[in-house]
């Protein structure tokens, strides 16, 4: 293995994931795994590059430093000469939250003196400018993640966020050096007094540009978009560069959704004008009416209908859920449910399964992966920027489209399922950016 990933969530995993297998034309990607949690055997030996998806984004501190530490040692030792802390392009954490303390472990350990953070990712709108994160053309804050159940991003600064997390000084390379160009970025991080140095990014050339800065670093972190530029440093190494082939996968269908970004709710609120559609009384799953049963029990009356059962609320209903149930209850309780729900439909047959949000696919992915007895998941083609085709299983195996809330068209749960089928990426990428943008 040559290059290896932590990512903190399992949506964020399939992004890069999905990033390293496909490469930038005309090099191509790596043979690329994405692992459900940390492997406890060996990689097989033809990946190139190996994404662990870790649940660590909104995990006590400590869990999320021992979990990532477990899981550097893990693809050290699979021989990857670059790591990559993937977070989230919207840099979703709290101000007492996990990516500093996380990047200082990492660091640490494989003693990177000097660490980039750029969660750009321009195909969705993500770009950073004077140190501040933009969706496309609002501020972080305004953007609707200051009402993220978990990890409201209330300060677009993320030089300033950063530095709350952290003991190490956070610095700034701003625009004007990163499109000098490479060796401008490098002189520029030799001279930097700071250890952690937020890169502005604004387009997929300054990606580019800082992606080859890079290319000796042992550690870099951000977001997808930074790996674009990776996989050509080790392609004259790597055995293959095309990404795995993908025969499409059949059979019942399923779509959960647990996010409640506002791009989701315009996606369900889309979708249900078409399609069966359960809306999840949070109220009645936590008092205990409503369980796996009521779910399955929804899907197995749909089936061939795209059913989606969503737990997917405003801000202001989500505000009252937490105020009467307390935050991280009702999230563990909302994880399991789609967890369990995930494994009864895959022990009785469902082959193909959508799920909104990040850690609604981390609890489904885990629980999926745990049920087929498969860690590994191959990257399978993609939906829409960001968004992969994942299968797990050999026999028989299943199709996952892990969801980040804030990601995909309008029309993203019926696409998932056709592309699921037929293995054909669809010419709609550019359709599917500006349906993100109006969406928003
Ligand atoms: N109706 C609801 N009320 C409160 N919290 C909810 C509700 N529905 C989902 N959640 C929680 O909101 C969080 C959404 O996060 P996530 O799945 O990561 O989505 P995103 O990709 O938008 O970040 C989860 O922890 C989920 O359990
Ligand atoms: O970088 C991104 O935006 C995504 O890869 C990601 O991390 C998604 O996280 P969620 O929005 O919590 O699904």
């Amino acid at each position: 293995m040559l290059i290896g990933v932590i990512a903190d969530d399992f949506t964020g995993a399939s992004d890069i994931a999905n990033t390293l297998a496909r490469g930038v034309a005309p090099d191509g990607g790596l043979r690329t795994a994405q692992f459900a949690g940390i492997p406890t055997d060996p990689a097989p030996s033809e990946i190139e590059a190996g994404v662990i998806s870790l649940k660590s984004r909104t995990a006590p501190r400590a869990a999320a430093v021992d979990e990532s530490r477990t899981a550097l040692r893990w693809l050290r030792a699979q021989g990857c000469r670059q790591i990559v802390f993937k977070y989230c392009s919207t840099f979703d954490s709290t101000p007492e939250g996990n990516i500093g303390p996380v990047a200082e472990a990492l660091a640490d350990e494989l003693g990177a003196t000097k660490v980039v953070f750029c969660p750009a990712f321009p195909a969705t709108g993500r770009t950073v400018y004077q140190g501040h994160l933009f969706v496309h053309d609002t501020p972080l804050d305004r953007s609707g993640m200051a009402d993220h159940p978990l990890t409201p991003m209330t300060d677009p600064d993320i030089r300033r966020w950063l530095q709350s997390q952290t003991r190490a000084a956070v610095g700034h390379l701003p625009i004007d050096i990163v499109r000098r160009g490479p060796s401008a970025i490098r002189c520029a991080l030799d001279a930097a007094d700071a250890r952690f140095l937020i890169a502005d990014a604004i387009s997929e050339d300054n990606l580019m540009d800082l992606g080859a800065a890079l290319a000796d670093a042992p550690l870099i972190t951000g977001g997808s978009g930074i790996a674009q530029g990776l996989p050509r440093h080790f392609i004259p190494r790597a055995t293959g560069r095309a990404a795995a082939a993908y025969a499409g996968v059949t059979g019942p269908e399923a779509i959960l959704a647990g996010s409640c970004s506002g791009a989701t709710r315009a996606q369900v609120e889309a979708h249900a004008a078409a399609h069966p559609t359960l809306p999840i009384d949070v109220r009645g799953v936590m008092a205990g009416t409503v369980t796996v049963k009521s779910l399955t029990g929804f899907f197995d009356a749909n089936v061939g209908r795209a059913p989606l059962a969503y737990s997917s609320a405003t801000p202001a209903e989500v505000r009252a859920l937490q105020a009467e149930f307390g935050r991280d209850a009702l999230a563990a309780r909302l994880d399991t449910l789609f967890a369990q729900t995930a494994s009864a439909l895959v022990r009785s047959g469902y082959r193909r399964l959508v799920v909104a949000g990040g850690e609604t696919s981390g609890a489904v992915a885990q629980s999926v992966a745990a049920t087929l007895k498969a860690p590994a998941m191959t990257i399978g083609p993609e939906i829409d920027p960001g968004i992969p085709v994942l299968t797990v299983g050999d026999d028989a195996p299943v199709a996952l489209a892990l969801k980040s809330g804030n990601f995909g068209g309008i029309d993203v749960f019926q696409k998932a399922l056709r592309v699921m089928e037929s293995g054909h990426q669809e010419p709609a990428a550019r359709a599917a950016r500006l349906a993100q943008a109006r969406i928003r």
